[in-house]
């Protein structure tokens, strides 16, 4: 399989009608929604990835968030269970897909709940939001999952923002990088955060060695990057940006090889 694969799933024509929390709801232009994501899959194919898509489910307005559905390390597909009870239908289309390519799979059962948007792995450690949309129970058994990996889950309690990556993600070198006003325990990463101006400058995906994929939205922090050595690929998401998402949540990396 290769190195570089990522699971992507098409916007639903009711996008518009999919969760807000943290922000107010305004109208999402559906249109322009479908060719932002296009070109947000045109990104990953010009940085050296192949995607699959997920069947696309057009009943699940927030589906095209595939990243929430489950959370990937080595060759373990750890199944989620959205917080949210209208984003439960998600996962299963999700797990066919990451099954087709060859992942052993586990799942978060009840009475835990847990989002891969809430879910920031970088080195050996796993960082996982304790917030609307994870609770206690999912994280140790995250925890429990993961411990053949020797992967150290820490918990990590947000009030702030909808999943610990709205927050914070980590740059290639592991910064930490976050928007101060929306990160609630900067410390948690002490010795290694850097703020950034813009809220959706918290918001990376590493795209491998020095490349990152970032929002336009956040020009002064993409600069930021660029100044520490980055190369930073930008594309437009306001149509997604304005139902709470972020490129990390458009996609789901298959970095590894499995078996
Ligand atoms: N990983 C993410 O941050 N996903 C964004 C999910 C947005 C969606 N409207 C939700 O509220 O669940």
């Amino acid at each position: 399989m290769d190195s570089r694969h990522a699971l992507v799933r098409r916007p639903s024509s009711r996008l518009g009608d999919g969760l807000v929390t943290h922000i107010e709801r305004s109208e999402v232009d559906i249109e322009l929604a479908r060719c932002q994501w296009e070109a947000y899959v045109d990104a990953l194919h010009a940085a050296g990835w192949t995607t699959t898509e997920v069947a696309p489910a057009d009943e699940l307005p927030d589906a095209v968030f595939v990243e929430d559905t489950m959370v990937v390390l080595g060759d373990l597909a750890v199944i989620a269970r959205p917080g949210a009870d209208e984003r439960r239908g998600e996962t299963e289309a999700a797990e066919a897909a990451v099954r087709a390519h060859g992942y052993r799979v586990a799942h978060i059962e009840a009475p835990g709940t847990l989002d891969g948007g809430d879910v920031l792995k970088h080195g050996g450690t796993v960082w996982v939001g304790l917030g609307g949309r994870t609770n206690q129970a999912g994280v140790d058994q995250l925890r429990e999952l993961l411990a053949p990996s020797g992967a150290e889950v820490v918990g990590v309690p947000i009030e702030k923002v909808l999943h610990l990556k709205s927050a914070v993600t980590a740059l290639p070198d592991g910064t930490v990088v976050g928007h101060l006003p929306l990160v609630d325990d900067p410390d948690v990463w002490a010795g290694h955060f850097l703020a950034v101006p813009e809220e959706s400058g918290a918001h990376v995906v590493l795209l491998g060695g020095s490349t990152v994929l970032m929002a336009s939205s956040a020009p002064a922090s993409a600069a930021l990057f660029r100044d520490r050595g980055l190369d930073v690929v930008t594309v437009d998401i306001s149509e997604f940006e304005k139902m709470e998402g972020c490129v990390t949540c458009l996609s789901v990396r298959l970095r590894g090889v499995p078996g």
